[in-house]
């Protein structure tokens, strides 16, 4: 039987209103009919390679061929429908707002319980991934927890990741007459994200709870304590991206780690175990996974009750010492990125991400 005008139109009423992100294949196969259902097979113009949403959208809707527009209708409606039924019950955290809890933030939660301001990164469907919205929820965060009466503040990741690094569709959608300011604009923001960063006034505590990719793992080196679950693992694939370090890495990674393991790292994209990242002195400690939450907590919950202004201006004292330096290192590695987003190297490193062909 096929379905009524009527019953097309509720369908894409019920869309509006799912909770769970349905991901971005689902969404694609969405479009697609939505667009056959309505115009019929795909007349429309091939756009550009680097046009990645469009041509992604594109390729779905051409995909469909000669489908009929009621089958199509169809075929939405039942899509819509399993999505539906598939949505997951009411989280507890919306029904009950956690203690401590600030207001306005949607890519992050933040509270503030115990002495401890605690960011964490809240997109756990797209792995923590961090869109433009998310660097710039994450540098007022760290502005205010900077400023708050908590003695420190810890960054950690909801889910299964700790973050994938720069979501890969801060790229996409840009028209190539768009690119350069793309490039210059993501600069500009990349250098006030690891601004705030060389600028925290009191302690920072990273919670590495699950894998991190990319500029996540770069500032590690601007926190004053890594504590990592046995799961983490962690990578800076730059040179697979045709991209380069940033978050002051490639000062402070060799000063870390050496330049030898350091070099391996930030050239050749090996991905270190928590237990390698330990022994190279990028992490502090690496806790069993079954207890990892249990054992850190009750740790920072103790170095909360330290006198707070004594532990503000011993790191502020470490970190002055270095701080000329590494805001001349930051600019640096900004500038360099700036020309790496427009190169070939980057470009056809994010074509094939979109394209399922290349996963880290
Ligand atoms: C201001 C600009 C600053 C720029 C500086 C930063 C440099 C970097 O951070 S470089 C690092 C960039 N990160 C990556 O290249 C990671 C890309 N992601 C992956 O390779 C895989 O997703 C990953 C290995 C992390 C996880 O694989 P799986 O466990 O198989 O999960 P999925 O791939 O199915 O992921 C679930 C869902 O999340 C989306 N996702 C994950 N990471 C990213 C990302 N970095 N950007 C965009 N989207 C990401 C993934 O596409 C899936 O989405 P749906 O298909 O919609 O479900």
């Amino acid at each position: 039987m096929q379905v009524s005008q009527k019953d097309f139109e509720k369908a894409q009423e019920q869309l509006k209103h799912l909770k769970k992100d349905p991901g971005n294949e689902t969404k694609l196969k969405l479009y697609a009919l939505f667009k056959q259902a309505t115009e019929g097979p795909c007349n429309a113009p091939k756009p550009g390679m680097m046009d990645f949403v469009k041509k992604a959208k594109w390729d779905a809707w051409n995909s469909l061929g000669n489908l009929s527009q009621d089958d199509a209708r169809q075929k939405y409606a039942e899509l819509v429908s399993s999505l539906v039924s598939a949505e997951p019950a009411v989280q507890k955290e919306e029904a009950s707002p956690e203690e401590g809890r600030h207001d306005g933030y949607e890519t992050i939660i933040v509270t503030t319980k115990n002495n401890i301001t605690k960011i964490m990164f809240n997109r756990p469907d797209k792995k923590n991934a961090i869109n433009h919205k998310m660097y710039r929820e994450i540098i007022r965060a760290l502005q205010e927890a900077g400023k708050d009466d908590s003695t420190i503040a810890v960054i950690t990741g909801n889910g299964d990741y700790y973050s994938s690094g720069n979501d890969l569709n801060n790229f996409t959608n840009v028209q190539p007459s768009e690119m350069k300011k793309m490039a210059e604009d993501g600069a500009v923001l990349l250098k006030e994200f690891v601004g705030v960063f060389i600028d925290f006034p009191k302690p920072l505590i990273a919670v590495v709870n699950g894998p991190a990719v990319g500029i996540p793992v770069t500032v590690l080196g601007l926190c004053d304590v890594i504590y990592a679950s046995d799961r983490a693992t962690f990578h800076t694939p730059f040179s697979q991206l045709g991209q380069s370090p940033e978050g002051c890495s490639s000062y402070l990674f060799p000063k870390i780690m050496g330049f030898a393991k350091a070099n391996e790292f930030l050239l050749f994209n090996k991905k270190l175990t928590a237990a390698e990242a330990c022994a190279q002195g990028l992490v502090t400690e690496v806790f069993p996974d079954s207890t990892f939450q249990k054992e850190v907590w009750a740790r920072l919950e103790a170095y909360a009750n330290l006198p707070k202004n004594s532990l503000a201006v011993s790191k502020q004292l470490l970190r002055s010492v270095e701080k000329e330096k590494l805001y001349a290192v930051n600019s640096e590695e900004c500038e360099v990125l700036k020309e790496r987003w427009l190169s070939d190297e980057c470009i056809n490193a994010i074509v094939n991400f979109f394209q399922k062909k290349a996963k880290l």
